[in-house]
């Protein structure tokens, strides 16, 4: 099958979050399966520095009346054929924000569609997220390519149709009030991350007001859980951390987690409780559920927390303020690092992901890859990955929590805290969590079958 992912992100040249590392690691797996994968992105200002890419272009075609190049290239350490979309628009160094977004990617998904149509035809173009939802809809008219839209973020839906048809060419079957909405109807097959976040989003709870589109489109609505990349994630192997090991090996991560205090100004105490967070600092995280519990939390326990994270001014500065008043027990890192996540995932011993909603999570599976604890809520991707440890029957990979509720995530804390203190017990929850599979195998397989079924009309 010939298949081509577009998308804003890809791990390791262009990651913001999760959709990145999907992005960087399932072609991979596909091109493994003898599939021509072939990603196309946008060519962003510091993608030179990153990239060796060709100062000629090996194409040119116009999209909303403005002329692009596209450069090829290959992802780093593949043999996966990589298209950049050169235009100044992208030139700067984010790759997100801006007066102008939302022309921006809107001009991404036509040139996407122009390549498509004109430059290397593939049997699926594999859409992900909002800045790729036009796609879809254009190519209804060509009905020998198929279409995935896969969610990653439904709360970010792009632009209003009224801003479409001002931008561009918006065909009279367009269905749905915004970018997002069109992509759902248009799509050959729609998915979201993992099963259980497919279920939530049919309801207003979680729909992000797309719900009754969601389940309207239903019968084409899947759920493919993420998978993580195990051979660039491997604590055996990674030379990002200070000390490797194994599931087998576990008393050699208390050298990670002694260097990860030293490094972040934290008391450097062996037997002290470290719980982390890696995460975009947003809404969707639930980091105000732990702004109030942050106190209660570090006034009732000698537990250490430490924060790697990016995202809203107010949640930087609310946790930069716990920082400076629990010197030595919080650190707080505004930064997106990623030597730096996997050195934290490497030594603390628990790692929290409150989520208001979680689509799949990456983090947690890496966290358990690392043989640090989840302690998470019961939703979405988190449901899927995260099974409730249990001490008594020994069984289970984590602490979970139902409600989105500062005492239920507090509680759940101090179990955790409490449990940390059997070692034996922490130990073998410990290689449980680290024997997970959480390799793209099983899921890619559920790609292909949905692309084969897009291609022969099966839904
Ligand atoms: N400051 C920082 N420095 C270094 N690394 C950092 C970082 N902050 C975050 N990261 C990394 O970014 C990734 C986050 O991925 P997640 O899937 O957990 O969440 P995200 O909400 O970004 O993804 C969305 O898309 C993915 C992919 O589908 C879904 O799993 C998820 O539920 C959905 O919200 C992880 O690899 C994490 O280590």
């Amino acid at each position: 099958m010939k298949i081509l992912f577009v998308a804003a992100e890809a791990s390791p040249i262009a990651k913001v979050g999760g959709m990145g590392d999907v992005v960087g690691a399932l072609p991979k797996v596909l091109k493994k399966l003898g599939h021509d994968v072939r990603i196309m992105l946008p060519y962003y200002g510091f993608l030179s520095e990153k990239l060796m890419i060709p100062s000629e272009s090996v194409w040119q075609a116009n999209a909303m009346g403005h002329n692009f190049d596209i450069f090829e290239t290959k992802l780093p350490d593949t043999d996966i054929p990589l298209y950049l979309l050169g235009h100044v628009s992208f030139s700067g160094f984010n790759i997100y924000g801006g007066h102008d977004e939302h022309w921006r990617f809107t001009f991404f998904a036509n040139a996407a569609a122009e390549l498509a149509w004109n430059y290397w035809t593939p049997d699926i173009v594999h859409c992900h997220d909002w800045h790729t939802a036009m796609i879809p809809v254009w190519m209804q008219d060509s009905p020998d390519i198929k279409t995935i839209f896969t969610i990653h973020n439904l709360a970010y839906q792009g632009p209003s149709r009224h801003a479409l048809q001002h931008m561009t060419w918006c065909p009279d079957h367009m269905q749905g009030d915004n970018a997002m909405a069109a992509a759902l109807y248009s799509a050959t097959f729609v998915n979201a991350v993992s099963p259980s976040y497919a279920m939530e989003i049919k309801t207003p709870e979680y729909g992000e007001r797309l719900d009754p589109v969601l389940r309207h489109v239903e019968d084409k609505l899947k759920g493919i859980l993420n998978g993580i990349d195990v051979d660039k994630y491997n604590p055996k192997t990674d030379s990002f951390i200070e000390q490797n090991f194994t599931a087998k090996s576990l008393d050699k991560r208390l050298v990670n987690k002694l260097k990860l205090q030293e490094d972040s100004g934290l008391n450097v105490d062996q037997n002290t409780f470290l719980v982390g967070m890696i995460s975009r600092l947003v809404e969707q995280k639930g980091v105000d559920l732990l702004l109030q519990v942050m106190d209660r939390f570090l006034g009732h326990t000698s537990a250490q927390l430490l924060i790697l994270g990016t995202g809203d001014h107010f949640y930087e500065s609310k946790l930069a303020e716990f920082a400076a008043r629990y010197y030595g027990r919080v650190s707080v890192q505004i930064v997106h690092n990623e030597a730096i996540s996997r050195r934290i995932y490497s030594g603390i011993d628990a790692f929290l992901m409150p989520s208001r909603f979680e689509p799949c999570g990456i983090s947690q599976l890496l966290a358990m890859r690392y043989g640090a604890i989840p302690i998470v809520r019961e939703t979405g991707g988190l449901i899927d990955t995260v099974t409730f440890f249990d001490p008594n029957n020994e069984c289970g990979t984590g602490y979970c929590f139902r409600q989105y509720d500062a005492l239920d995530f507090y509680t759940c804390m101090i179990r955790a805290y409490e449990g940390y203190r059997f070692q034996d017990k922490w130990r073998k929850l410990q290689a449980r969590a680290m024997n997970q599979d959480f390799s793209w195998n099983k899921s890619a397989a559920e790609y292909i079958e949905m692309y084969q079924d897009a291609i022969d009309g099966i839904i």
